[in-house]
Parts: C-alpha cells; sequence; structure tokens
C-alpha cells in the first residue's frame, strides 16, 4: 500500500461531511440574516430547520476551546455527536502542580549563553548568535518561520530509527525509581534528542526575531473534531501547512514522575479512563548522573491543558514530529516540547504524532489502547499483542 493512501481515502470523506454541514449551517445564517431580525416566522423555521439538521448530523460546535488565551481561536466541531464533550480546563502555557523543580531567572542565563549585543532580527546576522550554539551552531528555523530542512531531517531520522541514534540508560532511572523505589527494574533508555533553543528575555533582540517561534504560541487555524475511527476526539487543521511549520506544543501541568505514578494510582483505583494524556520530558535525562526525583518531569495535560492533548497516535508515519526546545531554563530538565510538521499537511488532515509506544511492553503497569491508526506500519495491528503503558515517551526503547 502507497504510503499516502489511507490519508487520501480519510481527507476526501471527512472533507464532504465537513463542507455539508457547514454549507447547511451557511444557508440558516444567510437566511436569518436576509430575512431580517424582526421576521420572527422566519426565525422559528430558520431554527427548526436547525434542531432538525442537529438531530440528522448531532452536530455540537464549540466556538473557542481556549477561552480566549489563544491568539486564534479553536473550534470544537461534532458531526458524529456520539462522544461527551472534554471537561478540562484550557491553559495556553505550562504550569507546576506541586513539587517540580523548575527555576526560571535571568541569574541562570550565563552572558554568553544569550544574545545580550544582538539587536532586530537574529536570523539577519551574517553569523548564528551564542543562542544558536545549543542548536548545533546554526538557526533551526528559516527566515519564514519553518524549521531548516537538514534539522528537519536529522529529527525525523532519529525518531524514526532511533537504534541508529545515541540512547541512554539511566543508573537508577527515575522513571522506574517511581515505580518502585526499593527494587527499580532496569532502565528501557531514552534517546538523547537534538534541541532547539529559543532567544529568550536576556537577548537584545526583537519579539518578532526568527529564533523566536514555539514562544509566539499557536498562528495555524486547528479545530478539534470527532474522529469516526473509535480514538474519541482528534486534532485536524483548517488550512494547508507546508513542511517544517510549527503547529502547537504540549502543555499541561508539570508534574514529577513520583507524582505522576502517585495520580495514576490514584485515578486507576477510581475507574480508569479511556483517555491517558501524560508525557515524559527525557530528552536530556542521559547528560546526568542520577536524576534527582524533582528533576524527573512529565507534562500532564488531563485536567489542565492545551489543544495538544487533542493529537491521536499514528503509528510510524504520522504527520507531527515532538521537538524539544529550551526556551527560558538553561538545564534540559525542563523543556517545551514543540509539534512540526514533518511534511505538507493538507487542510482538514488529522494531526497525528507518533507516541513512541512499544505495544509489546508487557512491563508497564496501565493498559493503553487498541491502535487504530490506520497506519501501514501500525505496530499495534502488526503484533495483535495487548498494548501496556502507562505514559507515552517516544524516547523509550527495550535492551535486549
Ligand atoms: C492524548 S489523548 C488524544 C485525544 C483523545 N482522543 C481524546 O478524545 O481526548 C490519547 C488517547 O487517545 C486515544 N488514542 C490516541 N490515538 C489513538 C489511536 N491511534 N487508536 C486508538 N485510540 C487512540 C487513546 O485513548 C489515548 O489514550
Amino acid at each position: 500500500m502507497e504510503l499516502g493512501s489511507n490519508f487520501a481515502a480519510d481527507k476526501s470523506s471527512v472533507n464532504k461531511e465537513y463542507v455539508q454541514a457547514h454549507n447547511v449551517e451557511r444557508d440558516i445564517n444567510r437566511w436569518v440574516r436576509s430575512s431580517g431580525s424582526s421576521s420572527s416566522i422566519n426565525l422559528e423555521v430558520a431554527q427548526q430547520q436547525q434542531i432538525n439538521h442537529d438531530k440528522r448530523r448531532a452536530l455540537h460546535k464549540i466556538h473557542d476551546i481556549t477561552n480566549g488565551t489563544e491568539k486564534l481561536s479553536i473550534s470544537l466541531f461534532d458531526e458524529i455527536g456520539n462522544e461527551h464533550l472534554p471537561n478540562f480546563v484550557y491553559i495556553p502555557q505550562n504550569i507546576i502542580y506541586q513539587c517540580a523543580y523548575v527555576h526560571v531567572s535571568l541569574a541562570r542565563i550565563a552572558d554568553e549563553d544569550c544574545c545580550a549585543s544582538c539587536a532586530g532580527d537574529c536570523l539577519s546576522s551574517s553569523f548564528p548568535c551564542a543562542c544558536a550554539r545549543d542548536t548545533g551552531g546554526d538557526f533551526a528555523y528559516t527566515p519564514k518561520g519553518l524549521l531548516k530542512k537538514e534539522f528537519l531531517r536529522a529529527c525525523i531520522s532519529m525518531n524514526e530509527e532511533p537504534q541508529k541514534h545515541y540512547q541512554f540508560y539511566c543508573p537508577d532511572c527515575p522513571l522506574e525509581r517511581a515505580k518502585n523505589a526499593y527494587t527499580p527494574a532496569n532502565c528501557k533508555g531514552h534517546l538523547v534528542r537534538k534541541f532547539i533553543k529559543e532567544c529568550w528575555r536576556k537577548c537584545r533582540c526583537s519579539m518578532q526575531c526568527g529564533n523566536r517561534v514555539v514562544q509566539r504560541g499557536i498562528t495555524r487555524k486547528l479545530q478539534v473534531f470527532l474522529t469516526d475511527e473509535g480514538k474519541g476526539w482528534g486534532l485536524r487543521t483548517l488550512e494547508e501547512l507546508p513542511e517544517g511549520s510549527f503547529v502547537c506544543e504540549y502543555v499541561g501541568e508539570i508534574l514529577t514522575n513520583m507524582e505522576l505514578y502517585e495520580r495514576n494510582k490514584r485515578s486507576s483505583s477510581k475507574g480508569k479512563d479511556r483517555h491517558t494524556y501524560p508525557v515524559l520530558l527525557d530528552a536530556d535525562w542521559g547528560s546526568e548522573g542520577v536524576l534527582k526525583d524533582e528533576d524527573a518531569l512529565c507534562l500532564d495535560a488531563t485536567y489542565y491543558g492545551n489543544v495538544a492533548r487533542f493529537i491521536n497516535h499514528r503509528c510510524f508515519d504520522a504527520n507531527l514530529l515532538e521537538i524539544p526546545v529550551e526556551v527560558e531554563t538553561p538545564d534540559h530538565h525542563y523543556y517545551h516540547l514543540a509539534f512540526f510538521t514533518k511534511r505538507k499537511v493538507h487542510a482538514l488532515e488529522e494531526l497525528t504524532w507518533d507516541y513512541g509506544i512499544d505495544f509489546n511492553d508487557h512491563n508497564h503497569p496501565i493498559e493503553a489502547f487498541q491502535c487504530s491508526c490506520g497506519s501501514a506500519y501500525c505496530r499495534y495491528a502488526k503484533g495483535k499483542k495487548l498494548p501496556l503503558f502507562d505514559v507515552i515517551s517516544p524516547k523509550i526503547f527495550h535492551q535486549n
């Protein structure tokens, strides 16, 4: 099967449904407008039509799930009507739950680690400023705000062929320690990842500097919709996205692994939720010896999160890639997890990322989902074994 064929089929059916629903909505709105607001009869008929239409289409629409906290509104659109509306608090930026150590201060950023002598746009200067050092000596972004092809290719290769890249096995893995403090199992391994470092407050460049992309927030038109493959809610783009576009970052509560483990234990004793929303921030655990518990962090978007909590998993050929981004803290225990497109994405395509789930990992205590990503490379369909996992970590591998 060709790589893009599933997408083509999905897109045309979603497209048709979406256009039909919008045409009905648009016609009703036009009719109401042209009839004049004083015509109660016309209004009643229009409302009746809307009710019939809603019954037939069971359509829910929320104009802005962000409650005005993002620069753009993000709608929720339900063409199917058989799922509860999401119940969470929308937050546009990460927030510490309780014990996580995230120390943000100007004093922690050394003068030589920021661009205190730059002005305007760092990308337009003849040589890369100090902020490019952590990104391999060059900026990751083009002047159009897209990821440079070479940088994107290197990140894709790391995700798709992790065995060819540097992996680190913690001497005392914080993840395993959270599960069993007395006799922790061996570390399953973490991939040391490429980081992007953006300019920040101590830098003298402007907010429009080309090396400030993720911190400027969401600029693309996105929509939450109900998937028809039983995955629950999903996220799609309403505009075409070029390769290397920033879409959004994964926002949630910042928890220590220990806190996440305790939270999971409490919630599974109350009855298991169908969907789970934590991700590990383990991209740089390898650079430390033994990581302290308060430094081993994750993001949980279950109760507080942003639009990224709706991005579903797709094995291997997902259209998004997650990249760690350093903004306000020089150490890499805490960072932003930003999603960029791996290729051109068409308007109305569902946005997906590969959670990196190993569906054959039977050691994790919490049962995961039966994957219905539809990819020709689906790991679940191939293994046909029960998936077990408790957190999303695209970097966890198995020592043979
Ligand atoms: C981060 S949430 C994604 C949003 C979720 N679909 C919702 O309705 O809120 C992750 C959860 O979505 C579901 N999910 C994501 N990708 C899936 C897939 N490929 N197949 C089946 N379920 C999936 C699983 O229940 C998973 O625990």
